[in-house]
């Protein structure tokens, strides 16, 4: 086992309720500290879901799911949110921004529900809104947007929030689900430019999901999902 794996699975299984064979079956998956990872595969083989074990989201059938050496499943479903929001920044594929919050209110979500992402965010001594704003501000989002509330925005502009969100107070892992679906061109590059180069910095573990190959190279590690599941080796793309 290595010793600086962030998150590991080891004999992972998981079926949706009602399905006849399992969507994630895999032997082992470690991640290290500071390893930026590009994980990919043909729709539904279960990249969505593998991302939820791996955050606590959903918990294994069998096996084991660690991030920093506990498991998930020893956990309640209040401490594993309490444990995600403390270490896990989260871009979902569908955002989950709150509508009525500002988009400043948004981003300081985290700090809001996790001590530790709060003195994170304030480590050089300013407080965590300057640091909430900074990102939006690196996102491309000017001020005059900040205290609009969230369901004003674009698909587009919803995403980079929810990047933002999911970078403040420094989290050890920062997972995202095809982030980068609704950006043209120059902003996917910015985009991109300012969540790999957060991560780098501040060490954290980035699992990043798409299908966009064109990106592919950012990432120090390839995973593609069907080779490393059993449960979806061989399935028609
Ligand atoms: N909430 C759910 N209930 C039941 N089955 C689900 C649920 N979510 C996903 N599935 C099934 O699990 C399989 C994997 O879905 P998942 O969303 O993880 O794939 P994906 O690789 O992320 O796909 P895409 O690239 O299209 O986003 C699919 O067959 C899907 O139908």
């Amino acid at each position: 086992m290595s010793a600086a794996a962030v998150l590991r699975a080891e004999g992972l299984r998981f079926a949706w309720p009602g399905a006849t064979a399992p969507c994630i079956d895999i032997d082992l998956l470690e991640i290290e500290a500071g390893e930026a990872v590009f994980l990919h595969g043909p729709s539904g083989c279960g990249k969505s879901t593998l991302l939820s074990l791996l955050a606590g989201v959903l918990v294994a059938d069998a096996g084991r799911v660690t991030l920093l050496g506990e498991d998930w499943a020893a956990l309640s479903g209040a401490a594993r949110d309490r444990r995600r929001v403390a270490h896990v920044g989260y871009i979902f594929q569908q955002f989950n921004l709150l509508p009525y919050l500002s988009l400043l209110d948004n981003v300081l979500l985290p700090c809001r529900f996790s001590a530790r992402r709060r003195a994170q965010a304030q480590r050089d001594g300013a407080p965590a809104r300057a640091q909430a704003q900074a990102l939006l501000e690196r996102m491309g989002l000017p001020a005059a947007l900040w205290q609009r509330q969230a369901l004003q925005l674009s698909v587009g502009q919803q995403q980079r929030v929810a990047a933002a969100r999911a970078l403040i107070g420094h989290p050890e892992v920062v997972i995202a689900d095809e982030p980068t679906s609704a950006l043209d061109e120059d902003r996917r590059e910015a985009f991109l430019d300012v969540l790999v180069e957060a991560c780098a910095v501040n060490r954290s573990t980035l699992v990043f999901v798409s299908h966009d190959q064109r990106i592919a190279a950012r990432f120090g590690r390839h995973l593609l999902l069907p080779e490393i599941n059993r449960a979806g080796a061989g399935e028609p793309a």
